[in-house]
């Protein structure tokens, strides 16, 4: 028989991996997810084997997801065009990938660090789901993920760049984080609190990703810290779409009266009946576009961010990521979230009963616009959805509130992020990763020794 090639011949991969699934992350659907993570760690061994043995056009499947437009300008389109330009069958593979570390792992499957072959200025995430692992339940979010992933084209939210099923791996390329998470960055700050102006700030970006989400017909269900990463730039990126679920949507052009202040100037002043002088009350022309009709029973979500609609289980619509978006301002301003008890049972308990958000008396959090956090905290966690700041218009009336007060939301892209502790801005261009060598030629000799047979790493059974 002839040795099988390694595809990642020079790749820092560390399969020594456990599980990084941690009780905040844990939704009330998963079950197994120690299990089949464990499983799923001998996955380069499987990819070597089979991408070795099997003829590519038998065996894969890719699809390049075309080019958006917001997106057009980006190099990583480009050097991906440059590979698929040079491929045999015009098709990207798994092979013009070279894996750079272990990223991450959730319930789904693995994140890799991974960069195309022959050009490493490019660096992307790669989400490995082993098809063969999942329930049928995880495999419906599997598949509602890549279909989601596939209709967004946002700033805020993940590009898909390629698709690529390989046997029972469906392999997703993705925009890589470099920043991490916000949950991570919150753990770096004092008392896990961020300044009013950089909660401000991400509160902002999240509000825009999750406006364009709803206008899709598309309601979130995993709003937390963990699931906002940050990009190079320090812009946030909205990532996990397993829970999410679709809805109709009918866009409305809506007016609602706008009070305008007086205007000063010369031609006002001296005269109180001048009409230049009066507030002015103006027809403004609004957006919305919420899936207001949305409905599910199913119950997902983490614990602290479940609304009250989703913890007594009859049904549920948009109004739960306007809960969550709730408790998500709370969190990054006061450091932890506002039902937490003592136990899983208790947080519910908590979030069900008629009890109304309090906040805990920081001192040193009195600084100005605070009054305004507690303002929105408090209209946006209010427990009966249809009185719930968003849940009749969405985003467009959260956006007025005066917490935001001064935000030129189209031009949100191009601010300046706030300088946070922890955050190291990277260049693209310059992600580290750790080299092993020693490591490599561990892992060249397994596969030499059991022909790539999947199941073992360093004598352990996973
Ligand atoms: N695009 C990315 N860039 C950088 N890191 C990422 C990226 N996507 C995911 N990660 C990392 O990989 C980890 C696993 O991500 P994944 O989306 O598979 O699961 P998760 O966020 O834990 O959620 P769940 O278990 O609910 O699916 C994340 O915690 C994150 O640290």
């Amino acid at each position: 028989m002839e040795e099988p090639t390694l595809l990642f011949p020079d790749t820092d991969l560390d399969l020594s991996f456990t599980s990084t699934t941690t009780d905040r992350t844990t939704t009330t659907t998963t079950t197994s997810a120690r299990t089949s993570l464990a499983r799923t760690s001998s996955l380069t061994l499987s990819f070597n084997d089979r991408l070795s043995t099997f003829s590519a056009s038998e065996t894969t499947t890719a699809s390049l997801i075309s080019r958006r437009p917001h997106r057009s300008g980006d190099p990583n389109w480009s050097a991906i065009q440059a590979a698929v330009n040079l491929s045999s069958d015009g098709r990207l593979h798994l092979r013009h990938l070279k894996l750079l570390r272990h990223l991450g792992s959730g319930n789904l499957g693995r994140v890799f660090l991974c960069r195309l072959r022959d050009y490493d200025g490019a660096h992307f995430a790669l989400k490995v789901v082993d098809k063969d692992l999942l329930t049928p339940k995880k495999l419906s979010h599997a598949q509602t993920e890549a279909e989601i992933l596939h209709a967004l084209d946002h700033p805020f939210l993940p590009t898909l760049y390629a698709r690529i099923d390989v046997s029972h791996y469906t392999c997703l390329l993705m925009d890589f984080c470099p920043g991490g998470d916000l949950h991570s960055l919150l753990r770096k700050q004092p008392q896990f609190r961020l300044p009013l102006a950089a909660a401000r700030f991400f509160a902002a970006e999240v509000l825009v990703a999750l406006e364009y989400l709803h206008a899709l017909g598309i309601v979130y269900r995993d709003l937390k810290p963990e699931n906002v990463l940050l990009r190079d730039d320090g812009h946030v990126m909205l990532s996990d779409f397993d829970l999410c679920f679709k809805s109709d949507v009918a866009p409305n052009v809506n007016f609602r009266s706008h009070t305008s202040p007086p205007r000063v100037g010369p031609t006002s002043g001296c005269f109180s009946c001048n009409n230049n002088n009066r507030h002015r009350e103006k027809l403004v022309a609004e957006f919305v576009a919420e899936p207001v009709t949305a409905f599910s029973r199913s119950c997902v979500g983490t614990h602290e961010y479940l609304a009250p609609e989703l913890v007594s289980v009859n049904g549920h619509g948009n109004g739960v990521d306007w809960w969550a978006f709730g408790v998500f301002v709370y969190e990054l301003l006061y450091g932890t979230t506002p039902f937490k008890g003592c136990s899983k049972e208790g947080t519910l308990r908590n979030i069900a009963s008629s009890k109304d958000v309090r906040f805990v008396h920081v001192a040193e959090r009195e600084e100005a616009g605070m009054a305004e956090a507690r303002d929105l905290i408090e209209k946006l966690l209010v427990k009966d959805p249809r009185k719930r700041l968003g849940c009749a218009k969405g985003a467009t009336e959260i956006k007025l509130h005066p917490f935001f007060y001064g935000i030129k939301w189209p031009l949100i892209r191009t601010y300046r992020p706030p300088e946070v502790k922890g955050f190291i801005r990277r260049n693209k261009s310059n992600v580290t990763c750790k080299r092993n060598t020693c490591w490599w030629k561990r892992l060249g000799l397994l596969v030499r020794n059991k022909g790539g047979c999947r199941g073992y790493w360093g004598g352990r059974e996973v």
